[in-house]
């Protein structure tokens, strides 16, 4: 694991951008699309803002989250909407989307339909995480009804409940997470610095992220 510090968030989100956009590019160099899997929540919104005017060829770019909230659209707690608004317009309105979520009560009746879907895109081209201050990455909580299967099993995609959760998920395992080719870990504040470091220490049962920190690079300001 690497760990880069930066003076504010709002440099790191602009720095973090070129460096996800020139991975890409790297990627299209040699194959004919590149995958590209990020979080939802409240941290990578200046980062999609960034990214979204970027001239690289957008056509060729599949872009899916590493997890999904399972709400419907209109909620303003679907990463597919955030997605929409701020990552996937302008020049990236050119991208492909692979989608995370759809339209059923329970994520258990769309998960073989949505796993297939992903199937194409894998192994992960590029990826960006983000983490809780519970220690949870993607939609992988500590405590989740399926954990043990979520950080050990084969499976492509989950279906997850946790008490840190409020709603269902559905989340990319950590296998798919840790064999993506280049993969990035985004924070911002001391609590989730502090919450980093005590998951070195600690067991991908007690810290899910620990499972995919070796071979991440994190980013982090302080605010
Ligand atoms: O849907 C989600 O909640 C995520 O994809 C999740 O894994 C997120 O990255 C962390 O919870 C951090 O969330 P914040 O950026 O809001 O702190």
């Amino acid at each position: 694991m690497k760990i880069v510090e930066y003076p504010d968030s709002e440099m790191m989100m602009m720095d973090l951008a070129d460096t996800l956009a020139s991975e890409l590019k790297n990627c299209l160099l040699t194959h004919d699309h590149a995958s590209f899997a990020v979080p939802g929540g409240t941290t990578p919104g200046p980062i999609f803002d960034q990214l979204c005017d970027v001239d690289l060829d957008w056509s060729r770019v599949h872009v899916m989250l590493t997890d999904e909230r399972w709400v419907p659209e209109s909620s303003d707690r679907s990463n597919t909407r955030l997605l929409k608004e701020r990552l996937l317009v302008n020049k990236a309105a050119e991208a492909v989307y692979v989608p995370l979520y759809a339209d059923a009560r329970e994520p258990e009746e769309k998960l073989g339909a949505l796993s297939k879907t992903l199937t194409p895109e894998l192994p992960v081209s590029v990826m960006l995480l983000g983490m809780g201050a519970d220690m949870h990455t993607a939609s992988i909580f500590p405590g989740a009804d399926q954990l043990d299967r979520a950080l050990n099993g084969d499976d492509t995609l989950l279906a997850m409940r946790a008490p840190g959760a409020p709603e269902p998920r559905i989340t990319l395992s950590a296998k798919v997470l840790r064999d993506a080719m280049s993969r990035h870990l985004v924070i911002v504040g001391g609590e989730k610095r502090a919450a980093l470091e005590r998951a070195r220490h600690l067991t991908p049962q007690e810290a899910p992220v620990a499972a995919i920190l070796p071979g991440t690079t994190v980013h982090w300001a302080e605010s």
